[in-house]
């Protein structure tokens, strides 16, 4: 099958140029300047569809850009005493709906679990389900001997190179510094990265306790029991180590806050193996106007680190992070619990709300907003949804750019149209949206994921099984 897509405007990090692009089967094959079609394909601009073209889309007024990489997913994660609503099927429709064709979620190792097992669990649960392709991180929630060999034979034979440490959730993922030094150690050897939520959870255990005593127990108390100065204190925390480890790669998943980011510029500017990631949330919603909601409402909200104060300036600092890098990635820590049954489990004791946000299919539409208002420029755009991810976990160049030779991942993205997210009308497997009645300027038109159309004129044409599972190289980023 070959095709054509002709009209638009390709974006990639470098800029935004008009461009044709040809594609044979699942892959780019050529990209020419608008004019210089070879006369075989020309025929098929004029007439439609001939011997030598099989399809041809016309992105006449719209952006054509790599489909977005979200690294960071939580399909069917059992937490909080109940599982994430999004199995790998109907995650992976709704991360295509948005825009997305590529997820890295999280296999989870548990203290006692041998990590092969753990990784074949998760294989299983993802096999033959997925409607976009999608990889692994590896969550090692019990760091030990056999752990920390394990760790060695996922990155040189099961394609996983990043691995995810917790300095938060005692008694459930979190390591203390010495494990997370050991695991550091073995990283800086092998290359992989690790992953770090940085929160320091010991202390928020305390806060949390003290909140509840106080009868603290609604979902706002989950803000205030996990300040911003933890995160920063965390972070700072797994810098040093990950120094003293040997200058271990280092990424920090799901930043939230301005004295995290501070502690990632200063490393970043020394010249360390440091990276972060921010999510759509903490760049739109607040401690105050969400999770501080009315009765029980909040409850949709808590995710950690929890949505910060609007009274000080992590919005404003964490957009600015993404325009000089040293916030590298948007992803979703897409983690979906409904409001019924799920989020209900912490009335009345807010440790007990399950932690998670759904936002798989709206990221590529939200942080577009930041383009649209002009706090991004087009090309960031891509780079922080698409390329970046895809160069900071091995998948580049492959997915992350639309170039000869890539898988034919793309995205016809409509600057002109405009959607309202609503629950009634997202894919995901969740009773509510975290964005109701937010206004999106821009539409995902038409996705492509390996030249195969999965969504086009409002329908979606995929299908569970077509996404295949994407063995990694290392980070293509380190220093
Ligand atoms: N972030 C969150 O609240 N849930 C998912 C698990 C994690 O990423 O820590
Ligand atoms: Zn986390
Ligand atoms: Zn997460």
């Amino acid at each position: 099958m070959r095709t054509l897509i002709t009209g638009g405007t390709l974006v990639g990090p470098l800029g935004a140029t008009p461009t044709e692009i040809l594609v044979d089967g699942e892959t780019v094959t050529a990209l020419f300047v608008p004019g210089s079609l070879p006369e075989d394909l020309r025929g098929s601009l004029r007439d439609g569809p001939d011997s030598s073209v099989d399809r041809v889309i016309d992105a006449t007024g719209k952006y054509v850009i790599p489909g977005g990489v979200d690294v960071h997913t939580h399909m069917e994660l059992p937490f909080g005493g109940t599982s994430a609503s999004d199995t790998f099927a109907t995650g992976t429709a709704a991360a295509a709906w948005g825009g997305t064709t590529t997820i890295i979620d999280f296999a989870v190792q548990r203290t006692g679990e041998v990590v092969e097992e753990s990784l074949a669990a998760w294989h299983a649960k993802a096999e033959g389900q997925c409607a976009i392709d999608y990889g692994f991180h590896m969550i090692i929630g019990g760091v030990d001997d056999q752990a920390l060999k394990a760790m060695d034979y996922l990155v040189a034979n099961e394609g996983i190179s990043s691995f995810k440490l917790f300095m938060a959730y005692p008694g459930v993922f979190y390591s203390d510094d010495g494990q997370i030094l050991r695991a550091m150690q073995r990283a800086a050897e092998s290359g992989a990265m690790v992953m770090m939520h940085a929160e320091n959870g010991i202390a928020i255990d305390v806060l949390a306790a003290q909140a509840l005593a106080r009868g603290g127990t609604g979902p706002v108390h989950h803000g205030y029991t996990r300040p911003p100065e933890l995160e920063g204190e965390a972070t700072n925390r797994a810098a040093v180590l990950a120094r003293v480890a040997g200058n271990c790669p280092l990424y920090f998943v799901h930043m939230s806050a301005s004295e995290a980011l501070a502690v990632v510029s200063a490393a970043r500017g020394a010249g360390h193996n440091v990276f972060a990631e921010t999510c759509p949330q903490y760049l739109y919603l607040s401690l105050e106007e969400h999770l501080g909601a009315p009765g029980f409402e909040g409850a949709k909200y808590v995710a950690s680190p929890p949505l910060r104060t609007n009274t000080a300036s992590h919005h404003d600092d964490l957009w600015r992070g993404l325009r000089t890098d040293d916030l590298a990635v948007v992803s979703t820590d897409h983690c979906p619990f409904c409001f019924r049954d799920q989020k209900e489990l912490g009335r009345g004791d807010f440790t007990r709300i399950p932690n998670g946000i759904g936002t798989v299919e709206h990221r590529i539409d939200l942080v577009y907003q930041g383009v649209a208002s002009g706090r991004l420029s087009l090309p960031r755009w891509v780079e922080t949804c698409a390329t970046t991810p895809a160069r900071m976990f091995g998948l580049y160049p492959r997915k992350g750019v639309v170039a000869p030779g890539s898988d034919a991942d793309i995205v016809i993205y409509d600057p002109a149209a405009s959607t309202t997210i609503s629950a009634s009308t997202h894919h995901m497997n969740l009773d509510y949206s975290a964005w109701e009645g937010f206004q999106v300027a821009g539409k995902v038109d038409t996705v492509l994921s390996r030249g195969t159309v999965v969504v086009a004129g409002g329908e979606f044409h995929g299908r569970a099984g077509h996404g295949r599972y994407l063995r990694r190289g290392l980070s293509q980023y380190l220093r």
